[in-house]
């Protein structure tokens, strides 16, 4: 459904992204890592559109996005890692407006906005101001305005940030039932416990460039590791981490 070829990125020529290729099947998850710096939010604004790239092609069905970016758009669903919420409106406000938005009818709007924040457990707090709600609140309404329009390509950055263990659990529910209904996912998360359970294929990224492309049971088969998380360590070559923590112990001493 989703398509990159051989895409870089350059910031004042230094590639943020590089030579990044990869597809995302309909009905399928595929996890999108790597340690902070190495491009991935970088990646999801070329594939929202926001940027183009500087090298290489983002196709959407066989097309480049740049040919129809607001047809594309409108088959887009996205949770950003940081969103820009107008924080005045209440959630069922803020829906209506991202609904309007997205041409959808006022019937539909008017079905799915309360429909999805008592899913997703904000019927008391449906019209109160975004301002009064909590993070995990936060994230649950802009869950609901990226699924409102019943997108096919859904990008997660994140999405579990803030989200108390109820509200996870439907969210990794949810990714089960949005693949079963043939979406395409890009799951952008640190949390790799859940992204191994959840994800069909994992894309690990580092320096800008695709280390690996693999499920994640044929990562850690390989590695002989016992876990994603394991693999993601020695494939990015993180520190050890016990040692940095007891430095920065010692530290606080000095
Ligand atoms: N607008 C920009 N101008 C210059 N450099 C940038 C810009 N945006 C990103 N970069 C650089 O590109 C690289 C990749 O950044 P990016 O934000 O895509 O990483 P990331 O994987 O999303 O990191 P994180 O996990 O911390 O969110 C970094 O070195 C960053 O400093």
């Amino acid at each position: 459904m989703l398509e990159l070829r051989q895409v870089t990125k350059r910031y004042r020529g230094i590639p943020a992204v590089d030579d990044v290729s990869f597809r995302l099947e309909a009905g399928t998850v595929l996890g999108y890592l790597g340690p902070n710096g190495a491009g991935k939010s970088t990646t999801v604004k070329v594939i929202t559109g926001m940027i183009e790239p500087t090298h290489g092609q983002v196709l959407f069905r066989g097309r480049s996005i740049y040919d129809y970016l607001p047809e594309y758009r409108a088959r887009l669903g996205y949770v950003p890692e940081e969103a820009q919420v107008y924080t005045h409106l209440s959630g069922l406000e803020y829906l209506q407006l991202v609904g309007r938005l997205r041409a959808m009818s006022e019937d539909a709007i008017a079905r799915r906005a309360r429909g999805m924040l008592s899913l997703f457990g904000l019927e008391h707090a449906a019209e109160s101001p975004i301002t009064d709600y909590s993070k995990g609140m936060k994230q649950r309404v802009l869950l609901s305005a990226a699924l409102m329009h019943n997108p096919e390509l859904i990008i997660f950055d994140e999405p579990l940030s803030g989200l108390d263990a109820v509200t996870a659990r439907l969210f990794k529910d949810l990714l089960l039932v949005l693949k079963r209904e043939g979406k395409a996912v890009l799951y952008i998360s640190h949390v790799l416990e859940v992204v191994e359970q959840v994800c069909d294929q994992v894309i690990i990224l580092a320096g800008g460039k695709v280390l690996a492309n693999a499920a994640p049971q044929e990562l850690t088969q390989l590695t002989a590791l016992p876990t994603l998380e394991r693999v993601f360590a020695q494939m990015v070559q993180q520190t050890d981490t016990v040692t940095a923590a007891e430095d920065l112990v010692r530290l606080m001493h000095a």
